[in-house]
Parts: C-alpha cells; structure tokens; sequence
C-alpha cells in the first residue's frame, strides 16, 4: 500500500494553463475519484501522476519518492484506460503477462501470476484467446489484469467504464471496487460520472477549471458541496433567489413575490452554507429533494414556492415536473399525477437548501414586503 502526495501542481500546455496550484493526498489503500466536466484536466492530471506529462510546478510523491521529474518507467504506476490499449496481436494471457516480461520476470512466475490474475478477473477459459476476439467488458478486465499484475503502488484509471454499455458498466463498478479493497491498493479514478463516483470512491475531488474545487466523501460532498458549482455540479441546480438573515439558530427568509416569509431552523445538516450567507442568497435545491403540494396545504416549517406546472414528464417511478415561479421554472420530482396548468407549491425543507452568497439580484426575487422584525 503506498499513498500519493500532490503538492501545488501546475501544467500548462504551451502557453494555457490546465492545472493550477493542485493539491491532494491519496492515502494508502484508498480509492480517489476525480469528477468534472469535459476539460477540466482530469485526464491531465492522472498523466502527470504517471509522468506521461510534464509538470511546470509543485511536486508529487508516490511512497514517500519524489518522482516529480522521474521517467514513467520509473514510477511504480498502473493505467488503465478507457480505450483499453491492448496489444491486438496478442492473447489475453499475453497481454496480462506484458509487463511482468518487461520487468524481465522468469517464465514459471510470469505465468503464476497470470494464472492467478485470470482467476481473480473471472477470465479462465479466455487465456489463450486473442484479445480481438473479446467482448468489451472482457477486454477491460484484461486491462485491469494487466495493470494489477504488476502490483503497482499506484493504480491509475482513465475513464475504464466508458466505453461499455451500462449493464456491464454497473458489473465492473462493483468488480473494480471490491478487487481494489480486496488487494489494498491505492486508486485513483478519472470520471465525468457523478453515480460511478459517487459509489465507487472512499473520496471523491471535484475539478473545476483546473483547480479542486471540493474534495470530500460521497455524503461529505452531495450533503454540504462548498460552493454553487459544487451544488450545481451535484445535481442541486434549481437555484431560488432569497433574502435572508441569521439569527440564533435559524436563517429568516423574507417574504417574497412568490413565497411567504420563513423561519428555516439551522442545525447541523440544516441550511448548509447557510451560516456565511446573508442578504442576498442563492439557494439550491434537488429535483429529488422537494415535492409538490395543493397551494393551501403547505408546512409552516418549509420553504414553500408558489407556481404553476408548465411541463410534465415521466422518467419512471415519480413524475417530473417543470413548475414555472415567477420568470423561474423549476424540476421537481412528485408521486402524483399532476397536468399542465395546475397551481402548485414547491416544498422544499430546510436540510434540503443550500445557501450560498447570490452572486446577481434577481428581480423577481427581491421582496416587496420585509417582515417588520428584519425591517
Ligand atoms: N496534449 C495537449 N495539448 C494541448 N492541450 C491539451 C492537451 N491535452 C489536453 N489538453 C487540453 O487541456 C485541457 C484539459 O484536458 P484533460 O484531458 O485533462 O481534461 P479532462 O477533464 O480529462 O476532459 P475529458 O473528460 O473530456 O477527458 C483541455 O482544455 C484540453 O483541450
């Protein structure tokens, strides 16, 4: 088990940065998951980790080695990667046996090994066949293979799933992650899949723009994301303009054209982001994390906003929603069937808002009317 150290990395790529000032540490026999959106430098990032790129700045350190400058082959790193990069004109043993050739290992234990990798990949019976002749899912199992035969200290993963289709993608997740915690070995993931890393990873860091952006457990992330991209990122992008203010324990919210003013009780889960926002706040939601209800029968305790459905869809198990407020339509996900046209009010409970500072004022939701005690 070897643990990873990335200390205020920067590359650039002629003259445009692609990484800016990244940090993280990957602890032994921990799985890392790097999230983000097309372009962000995931990719760029795990090839610096292999020393398939350059770097311009900062430092990384696998098992306590500075390997900054070191040569690929010098690096006790895996890949895997989402084209599989097999040898065509090879078998799959052959493939699985690469690198142990490379590393000039003796026939007898090359070939224990690969034994017990086909074993271990649920590849018996495939080992003489060539890899040309193998179904995707199967070919990326020799990937893997490959990778773990030689018993890196870094297991690198570059999109492995993508190119699968979903059956097969949802069976490797969980065979990936149980083989990774079975060995003990250190992973990092690159995936622009929220789900796979969300239930892959022991810590997930979000990439935006070549800087982290969060980095967190699954829960630490989806429940309190540190800013709006995160939020967004995360699915919570239904974003309401409000005007708060903090009190002891609790986020006032103003009365507004399209909502009665609200006491949202803060706890630990409760209005996260809540505590630095005041004024002006955008607060985002889940599709999932509201429900509908008839305008009259609304809790006290909830946000609750006041609109009328203009869309409805039916993704399967609940109905979707657009649900116009104001100029704002909103997603949200409900058990009943509803039509075109009804007056509805969104419900949103306060652990299901995240508050951050608004960045812009919307017209529509500054409040006419200020309650007398926030006056
Ligand atoms: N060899 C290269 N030369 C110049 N620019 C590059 C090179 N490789 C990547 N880039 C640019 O660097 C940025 C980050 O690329 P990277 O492949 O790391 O992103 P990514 O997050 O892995 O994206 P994706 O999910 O689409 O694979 C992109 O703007 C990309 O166009």
């Amino acid at each position: 088990m070897a643990e990873l150290h990335v200390e205020d990395l920067t590359v650039a790529y002629g003259g445009s940065r692609v990484l800016d000032g990244v940090s993280l540490h990957v602890r032994p026999g921990e799985f890392v998951a790097l999230l983000g959106s097309s372009g962000c430098g995931k990719t760029t990032l795990l090839r610096a980790v292999s020393g398939f790129v350059p770097v311009d700045g900062g430092r990384i350190a696998i098992a306590g080695q500075d390997v900054t400058r070191a040569p690929p082959e010098r690096r006790d790193t895996a890949m895997v990667f989402q084209s599989y990069a097999l040898w065509p004109h090879m078998t799959t043993a052959q493939n699985i046996g690469y690198g142990l050739k490379l590393r000039r290992w003796p026939r007898p234990r090359i070939a224990e090994r690969v034994a017990e990798m086909l074993r271990l990949l649920k590849l018996d019976g495939l080992a003489d066949r060539n890899v040309t002749q193998l179904s995707g899912g199967q070919r990326q199992r020799v990937a893997l293979g490959r990778a773990l035969a030689v018993k890196p200290d870094i297991l690198l993963l570059d999109e492995p799933l993508s190119n699968l289709d979903a059956r097969i993608r949802l069976e490797l997740r969980h065979e990936i992650r149980a083989l990774q915690q079975r060995l003990g070995i250190t992973a990092v993931h690159v995936t622009h899949d929220r789900e796979e890393a969300m239930v892959m990873a022991d810590r997930i860091v979000i990439l935006n723009a070549g800087t982290i952006a969060q980095i967190g457990t699954p829960e630490e992330i989806y429940r309190r994301p540190a800013s709006p991209f995160v939020a967004s990122f995360l699915g919570a992008d239904n974003v309401v303009t409000l005007h708060a203010v903090r009190t002891a324990g609790a986020l006032e919210i103003a009365a507004g054209p399209d909502h009665d003013a609200v006491r949202l009780p803060l706890g630990d889960d409760r209005a996260y982001g809540a505590a630095t926002a005041e004024g002006p706040v955008d607060a985002h939601f889940r599709t999932e994390a509201a429900r509908l209800a008839a305008p009259g029968a609304v809790p006290a305790d909830a946000l609750v906003l006041r609109g009328r459905i203009t869309q409805t869809a039916y993704p399967g198990g609940r109905w979707r929603y657009g649900v116009a407020v104001g100029g704002t339509v909103f997603l949200v996900d409900d058990d009943e069937r509803r039509t075109v046209g009804d007056a509805v009010a969104i419900v949103i409970q306060p652990s299901a808002l995240h508050c951050f500072p608004a960045r812009r004022e919307r017209p529509e939701a500054t409040p006419t009317i200020w309650p007398n005690h926030l006056a």
